[in-house]
């Protein structure tokens, strides 16, 4: 794919029909652990705007611990899991109850939606999400989305809505991702260092992620920093989304294609979301090793997985988890949601699909994994 030129991909993101906006915490509450109201506001009137617009946009919205805090008594974000799970318990609930009211002043209704990592990974899960977000914007609603901290634990969370956001993206099949934050562009490097230059135009984010200094978390609130920020960046570029990156005060001009904060371009054309879902969020459960052949065919990227090119199954997964497809040598060649249980696979393993329906039955004569769920990595 040619690189765009940045007004290119600014006037991409100004008639982008479906956009996600990520919001961070710092731009939503005061340090004192409470919401800002007016700042709040004023995000929504933007929002609100390209809504009325005729766009479909979905809020994926931080601030529930930050948003708590204040009012269950602490005088900083708490680090305890149990304490953070009670304040996003609290902070939710003011959180939406503003956007409900400020969203009504525009006549426009939100609907709330809660993710843990297990909704993204779980392919009947990740159906859910899917149908209701569409259902949502069909309707004409903006789903408001995050994590859901009050039931996440520390092995399992994402921890940063940042690569939520991205992989949102791929959900709705958006045209634009709007990170915002509370510093108005990518740096050089964390503009507290001195020389730190803005970066108005990303035309490789993967180039640019060896490049460019990226540091942790700006504020007492939010978390990640433009570590997180870059990889949405980049899992938006290589899933064919453009992104840009700027402060909450500039999410209008961003929407409208203004050349503020960072614009990052796409690195490759649009693939299906389902692959990309497959190659970003699901995570593997075990292994089917192919031989040489099945190797290579894989490699060139046009074919299913056969029994008869697999010499060995590890793990313990069912039907529709991600696997990996390893070469003999150990390397990964692909991830891949497999048809059949792990323990179904040994007695298939070497058979052709005539041999398969003979033996096993007409069910059993199908590729371990299909071309269509398959991505190479
Ligand atoms: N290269 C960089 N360019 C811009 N900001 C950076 C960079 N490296 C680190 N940062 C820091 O990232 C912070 C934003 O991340 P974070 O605090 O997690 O925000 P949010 O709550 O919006 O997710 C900025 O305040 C800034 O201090
Ligand atoms: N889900 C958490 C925020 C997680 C997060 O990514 O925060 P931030 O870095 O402020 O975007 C919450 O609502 O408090």
């Amino acid at each position: 794919m040619n690189t765009p030129s940045q007004a290119q991909v600014r006037r991409a993101i100004a008639e982008a029909q479906t956009i996600v906006v990520k919001v961070g915490s710092s731009s939503l509450t005061k340090p004192s652990g409470h919401l800002d109201p007016e700042r709040l506001n004023a995000l929504v009137a933007a929002l609100a705007r390209v809504r009325l617009m005729g766009g479909r946009v979905v809020l994926v919205s931080s601030g529930a611990i930050a948003a708590g805090f204040g009012s269950l008594g602490f005088d900083s974000r708490p680090t305890d899991v149990a304490d953070q799970q009670a304040c996003a318990a609290v902070g939710q609930g003011l959180l939406m109850a503003q956007y409900e009211n400020a969203f009504s002043q525009y006549g426009l209704r939100v609907g709330q939606i809660l993710i843990t990592v297990s909704d993204t990974i779980a392919p009947q899960q990740y159906r859910n999400v899917r149908r209701t977000l569409d259902r949502l914007l069909d309707l004409g609603a903006v789903p408001i989305i995050n994590e859901n901290d009050s039931l996440a634990s520390n092995e399992i969370r994402f921890g940063d809505n940042d690569r939520l956001s991205a992989l949102i993206a791929n959900i709705v099949v958006a045209d634009a991702l709007v990170l915002l934050t509370d510093v108005d562009a990518l740096y050089t490097a964390p503009p507290s260092e001195p020389g730190s230059r803005r970066i108005s135009y990303v035309p490789n984010v993967e180039d640019a992620l060896a490049k460019v200094q990226v540091g942790g978390a700006g504020s007492n609130v939010g978390t990640g920093g433009m570590v997180t920020k870059m990889e949405a960046a980049r899992v938006a570029a290589v899933s064919g989304i453009p992104a840009v990156l700027t402060c909450a005060a500039n999410a209008g001009p961003a929407m409208m294609g203004d050349p503020v904060g960072t614009a990052f371009a796409p690195i490759n054309d649009r693939g299906s979301s389902r692959r990309l879902w497959i190659g970003f969020a699901a995570h593997p459960q075990g292994t089917l090793v192919a031989d040489a052949g099945a190797s290579n065919a894989v490699r060139g990227g046009a074919a299913s997985l056969l029994a008869a090119g697999v010499l060995e199954v590890r793990g313990d997964f069912a039907a529709g988890d991600a696997v990996w497809i390893d070469d003999e040598a150990g390397n990964h060649l692909a991830k891949g949601l497999v048809g059949f249980d792990s323990e179904e696979i040994p007695q298939m393993l070497g058979r052709n699909t005539a041999q398969l329906k003979r033996f096993l039955g007409e069910e059993y004569a199908h590729p371990l994994v299909h071309r269509d769920n398959l991505v190479l990595v």
